[in-house]
């Protein structure tokens, strides 16, 4: 197994961060007193019901929007906007339809006018896309163009990678193929992991840590540390228990 070399994460500290938005004139709280540490490297997942506000906390991570209140810190360094050393990437892999495969994931280092042909040979070998550099996102299974998704984010080596239930939209035996992918990825490359899912099993697989969260607004219910050796498997007797736990924990029963 490769062991991610130190230094390729990212840490993040949110301390009482608030959010929420104002929709026909009505406020609505959307994250409530968030707080959490991620160390650098960690694979979190963040689970919760529908609507909570996961994407509202990962837009906040990104960049994307200040949060009403606290303070967000990335390496010690407080966020005030997107940065490239924090990539944030959706469900849907959003490809440009008019570039193929090579020239999506050339996208950012095109637009600085810094193409590096050495490091795009090297992430698309890593997703697994030799072959398939010329092919246009039309041309692509939906876990091809979601491979070509994260070789694109993760082309300037981001320390961190936040995860918009990036594997929600693929069939099932696609998305177990792309978790051993997605886990294969964060090993190699090391970086920070911060992953929506509303899949428990999914987040048990891939998690060092699962946080629960209350329904809107978010606040955190559980944090796990998830102490199991890498491969887990589905049927051993500690996940299954966690596994009940984190259902408890979010108002579901078990009916395995
Ligand atoms: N840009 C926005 N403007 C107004 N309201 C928003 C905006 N973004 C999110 N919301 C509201 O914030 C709440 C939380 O949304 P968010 O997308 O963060 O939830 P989520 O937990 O990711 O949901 P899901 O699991 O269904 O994807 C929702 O009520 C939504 O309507």
């Amino acid at each position: 197994m490769v062991t991610p070399s130190p230094g390729n994460g990212l840490a993040l500290s949110l301390s009482g961060i608030r959010h929420g938005y104002t929709i026909g004139g009505d406020f609505t709280a959307v994250v409530s007193g968030v707080t959490l540490n991620v160390a650098a490297g960690e694979f979190v997942a963040l689970l919760g019901p529908s609507g909570c506000g996961k994407s509202t906390l990962l837009r906040l991570v990104a960049g994307l929007e200040p949060p009403h209140d606290g303070e967000i810190l990335a390496d010690g360094l407080p966020v005030h906007g997107p940065d490239p050393d924090r990539i944030l990437m959706f469900q849907d892999p959003t490809l440009y339809p008019w570039r193929n495969v090579r020239q999506n994931v050339a996208l950012s280092q095109d637009i600085s006018g810094k193409r590096d042909n050495a490091a795009i040979d090297q992430v698309l070998s890593l997703v697994g896309l030799n072959g398939f550099e010329r092919a246009w996102p039309h041309q692509l299974s939906g876990g091809m163009a979601q491979r070509a998704a994260l070789a694109r984010a993760l082309i300037n080596r981001p320390k961190l990678l936040l995860l918009d239930e990036p594997l929600g939209k693929l069939d099932a035996l696609t998305r177990l193929t792309m978790q051993t992918e997605l886990h294969r990825l964060w090993k190699e490359r090391g970086f920070t992991a911060i992953m929506v899912t509303h899949d428990v099993e999914e987040a048990l697989f891939l998690a060092t840590r699962i946080v629960t969260l209350s329904t809107r607004p978010a606040r955190i219910l559980s944090d796990i540390q998830v102490d199991l050796p890498f491969h887990r498997h589905r049927d051993d007797p500690q996940v299954l228990q966690l596994r009940r736990d984190i259902l408890t924990q979010l108002g579901h029963r078990d009916d395995w």
